[in-house]
C-alpha cells in the first residue's frame, strides 16, 4: 500500500471506528459485532505501524475507552484504567509470552482469569468506607456512578479493615437477567440490548438508581490500583487480599507456570463457557509478579504484562455473494445465501438458509451485501442483518423465480403459506430428496446410503422410486464412484436389515404430507397393519386424538393414489415389513388421565377404598404407585393418620390429596 492510499484508508477506518465507538460506549447500541470492530482496529494498527506519520493522537488506536458523558460528574482515577491488548490465537499468545520473557526473564508465571463480558468499574474506599464508584471513561477520567453501584449487593459498603484504596473490577449482568430484561423490553416495544455487556453499561448509566437496582447486576473485582501499602507482591496475592477484605472475586482463576498451562486453561474454558451463568468473551492472562509487571511497563493504551485472549467470534461480517435455490422433498423452494467463506465460532461457514422470500424482504437482503452472520444455537448459520450503510450501489435485488429451477414447471404459493412450491410430482429434485428422506435415520435408517450415493444412483437411473432400493444389485453398486466391494456388501446388508423395521419407520419414510415421525408412530400403533391404515377412512382417522383434519385428509388422499398403492405392493413383494412391532400403545383413556406418567404415593389409612384397589385403579390409568416419597413423586394421597411420608411431601412441596379427591379423580 502506498502512502497516499494508506492515508485515505486510515481516514476511512478512523471515521468508522469512531462511529462504532460512539454507538458502543455512549449509546450502548453497537451496530456491528465486536469481531468486526476488532478486525478494523487491527487493520488500522497495521497501517499505522507501517506509516507512523499517519498516527494522530486522536486515532482510535490511542484511546482507552469511550466518551465521557456530561450527565455524570467527572472522576479522576488514582491511576490509569487501561485497556488490554488482544490475542486471537495460539500464535498471538506465544508471541506475547516471548515478549514477556525477553524483558522479564525466563522465570515468569502467569495468572489466568475469565474475561467477564461487562464493563470496567473503579471503586474507592476511604477508611474502609465505599465513597466513590466510577466507569473507566477515557482511562484517566471516568463518570461518577456511585449511586448506581451502591445498588449492587456484592459491592461491600464497608470493608473488613479500615483501609483506603481504589479497586477495579468488572460489573456485569448475568445471562438470565439479560434475557428477562430483553423480554420485558420486547413486551414494551422497546429496542433490545445487543448483549449483556451493553445492558450492564446501560443500566449503570441511568440517572435514577432505582432502575439500576432492578437490573440484577453483579460484580467481580480483579485488581487493586495501588498495592503500595498492602505488602502484596503478586497479582494472585492481590486477588486473595480482595477476598479477605470482603470483595467478590472470580474463583475460576488459575496460576500457570508457563504458556502451555495457559493454553490448557483456555482450551478448558472454550468448551465449558456455555455452562457459566454469565457471559465471558475471553481469558485474561497476567504476569503474576508485581516486580516483573513494573519492569514490563505499559504502552499508552495497555499494560505489556497482560493480554486478553478473545474466543472465536460468534457473530462476524462477510459478503453475501449470491442466492442459490434448492427444491425440497415437498417441492418447497428454499433460497440459500452463498457467502464469502468466513470463520464463525470456530468453523468455516459458506452457506446460510434464507428460508423464504418474505424473510429476504424483511431483512432487506441484496446480493453483494455485507451481512452479519451468526450460528444459531452454535450450529446452523444464520444471516442476522444487513449492513445497509456499507452499500456501494452495486448490490442486486433478489427475486424468486416463477418456475422450478429443476423441472421448469410453474411455481405456486399454497393458501396461507409463505413458501413457493413446485407441485409437479415428477420433478426430479423432489424425487431425489424423497429418496434421501426414505433412507434417513428416523425413516428406514439405511446406513451407507447417503445423499451422494442416492444422487448417483438416481442420475444413473438405477433407482426411480423407493421400491427400487430393494432391487439394487452388487454389480450396480460396485460401478459407483468410491464404492469398494466391502462398502457395496455392507450397503446391501443395511438395505436387507431395513426390511424388518417396524411400520412407523416406513410410514414416515414415505413422506406423506403432514405425517412426521411422531404421527407415523401414532398411526402405526393404532392400526398395527399397513392394510388397516390404507383402508381407514377420514372418520376413523380423525377419531384418533393426535390426528387432525388436515392430516386425515392428506393420509386418505395419499392412499387413494394408484401409484401409492402400487408402491406399497412392490415394497411388500420385496419383503418389507408392513406391521407395527414396537411397544404397545397406551390407551387414549390412559394417556388423557390425570395420572398418566405420574408417580403417586399412598400413605395413611384409606376409609372407603382398599389400598390395593386404589393402586390398581391408578395404574390402570397410566400412573405408577411407589412406596416412598422423593423429589420424583408427583402426588401424595394422604389418608387418616398419615405420618412421615406426608411430612416429607409437605417439605418437598409435593401435591397432596385426601381420599375424597382420589375418589373423585378415579371416578368410582
Ligand atoms: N461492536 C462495536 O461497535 C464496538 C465498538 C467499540 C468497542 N467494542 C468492543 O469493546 C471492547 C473494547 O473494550 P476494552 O477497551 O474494554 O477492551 P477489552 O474488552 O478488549 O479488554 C479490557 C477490559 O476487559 C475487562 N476485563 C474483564 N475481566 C477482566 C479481568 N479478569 N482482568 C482485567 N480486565 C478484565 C475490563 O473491563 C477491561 O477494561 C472490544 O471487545 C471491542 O470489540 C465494540
Amino acid at each position: 500500500m502506498d502512502l497516499q492510499t494508506a492515508e485515505i484508508k486510515v481516514k476511512e477506518l478512523q471515521t468508522l471506528l469512531n462511529q462504532y465507538n460512539y454507538e458502543y460506549h455512549v449509546l450502548d447500541q453497537p451496530s456491528v459485532p465486536d469481531s468486526e470492530y476488532d478486525r478494523l482496529l487491527k487493520e488500522l494498527i497495521e497501517i499505522e505501524t507501517q506509516y507512523p506519520e499517519l498516527k494522530t493522537t486522536d486515532s482510535p488506536t490511542q484511546r482507552v475507552g469511550g466518551e465521557i458523558l456530561d450527565m455524570f460528574e467527572k472522576v479522576q482515577h488514582q491511576s490509569q484504567m487501561l485497556s488490554l491488548g488482544n490475542a486471537f490465537n495460539e500464535q498471538d499468545l506465544r508471541d506475547f509470552d516471548r515478549r514477556v520473557r525477553q524483558s522479564a526473564g525466563e522465570n515468569v508465571s502467569y495468572v489466568c482469569e475469565l474475561k467477564i463480558d461487562g464493563l470496567a468499574v473503579s471503586l474507592r474506599y476511604e477508611e474502609g468506607l465505599f465513597v466513590l464508584g466510577a466507569t473507566r471513561g477515557d482511562g484517566s477520567i471516568g463518570e461518577n456512578i456511585t449511586a448506581n453501584l451502591r445498588t449492587i449487593r456484592s459491592i461491600p459498603l464497608r470493608l473488613n479493615k479500615d483501609l483506603s484504596m481504589e479497586v477495579r473490577g468488572e460489573a456485569f449482568m448475568p445471562k438470565r437477567s439479560f434475557e428477562a430484561l430483553n423480554k420485558l423490553k420486547a413486551e414494551k416495544g422497546e429496542d433490545a440490548f445487543a448483549n449483556p455487556r451493553n445492558a450492564a453499561a446501560g443500566s449503570l448509566r441511568q440517572l435514577d438508581p432505582r432502575i439500576a437496582a432492578s437490573r440484577n447486576l453483579d460484580v467481580f473485582l480483579y485488581g487493586v490500583s495501588d498495592t503500595g501499602e498492602t505488602g502484596v507482591e503478586s497479582h494472585s496475592e492481590a486477588l486473595d487480599l480482595l477476598d479477605t477484605l470482603g470483595f467478590k472475586t472470580n474463583k475460576e482463576r488459575k496460576k500457570c507456570a508457563n504458556i502451555e498451562e495457559v493454553l490448557e486453561f483456555i482450551e478448558k474454558w472454550t468448551s465449558e463457557r456455555p455452562n457459566l451463568v454469565y457471559d465471558i468473551d475471553g481469558i485474561v492472562i497476567k504476569v503474576d509478579s508485581l516486580d516483573q509487571q513494573q519492569e514490563l511497563g505499559t504502552t499508552a493504551k495497555s499494560p505489556r504484562w497482560a493480554i486478553a485472549y478473545k474466543f472465536p467470534a460468534e457473530e462476524v461480517v462477510t459478503t453475501l455473494k449470491s442466492i442459490e435455490l434448492s427444491v425440497g422433498r415437498t417441492g418447497v423452494i428454499t433460497p440459500t445465501a452463498i457467502l464469502e467463506p468466513v470463520r464463525v465460532a470456530g468453523t468455516t461457514v459458506q452457506r446460510a438458509s434464507l428460508h423464504n422470500e418474505d424473510l429476504i424482504r424483511e431483512k432487506d437482503i441484496k446480493m453483494g451485501d455485507q451481512v452479519v452472520i451468526k450460528k444459531a444455537g452454535d450450529i446452523i448459520p444464520e444471516v442476522v442483518n444487513v449492513l445497509a450503510e456499507r452499500r456501494t450501489g452495486e448490490e442486486v435485488e433478489f427475486h424468486m423465480p416463477t418456475h422450478c429451477p429443476e423441472c421448469e414447471s410453474e411455481l405456486v404459493r399454497l393458501d396461507g403459506e409463505v413458501a413457493l412450491r413446485c407441485i409437479n410430482p415428477k420433478c426430479p429434485a423432489q424425487i431425489r430428496e424423497g429418496l434421501i428422506h426414505f433412507v434417513s435415520r428416523n425413516a428406514m435408517n439405511i446406513d451407507g446410503l447417503g445423499e451422494k450415493v442416492i444422487s448417483q444412483l438416481f442420475s444413473k437411473n438405477l433407482i426411480q422410486d423407493v421400491a427400487d432400493i430393494y432391487k439394487l444389485t452388487f454389480e450396480q453398486l460396485i460401478g459407483l464412484e468410491r464404492m469398494g466391494e466391502k462398502s457395496a456388501n455392507n450397503l446391501l446388508e443395511a438395505i436387507e436389515a431395513s426390511k424388518v423395521n417396524s411400520l412407523e419407520k416406513l410410514l414416515f419414510g414415505l413422506g406423506i404430507r403432514h405425517v412426521g415421525a411422531k404421527v407415523a408412530k401414532t398411526l402405526a400403533q393404532q392400526f398395527v397393519q399397513m392394510d388397516e391404515l390404507m383402508n381407514a377412512g377420514y372418520e376413523q382417522l380423525t377419531a384418533i386424538n393426535e390426528i387432525g383434519e388436515k392430516m386425515a385428509d392428506s393420509i386418505v388422499s395419499y392412499f387413494e393414489l394408484e401409484e401409492a398403492r402400487a408402491l406399497i405392493d412392490e415394497l411388500k413383494a420385496a419383503g418389507v415389513n408392513m406391521e407395527y412391532t414396537g411397544p404397545k400403545r397406551v390407551s387414549i383413556e390412559q394417556s388423557e388421565s390425570i395420572f398418566a406418567g405420574k408417580t403417586v404415593v399412598l400413605t395413611g389409612k384409606l376409609e372407603k377404598l382398599k389400598r390395593n384397589e386404589a393402586k390398581d385403579k391408578i395404574e390402570a390409568l397410566g400412573g405408577n404407585v411407589s412406596g416412598s416419597v422423593s423429589k420424583k413423586t408427583d402426588i401424595v394421597i394422604a389418608g387418616e393418620d398419615a405420618g412421615s411420608k406426608l411430612a416429607k411431601a409437605q417439605e418437598l412441596g409435593i401435591e397432596i390429596w385426601d381420599e375424597e379427591r382420589l375418589i373423585e379423580e378415579l371416578n368410582v
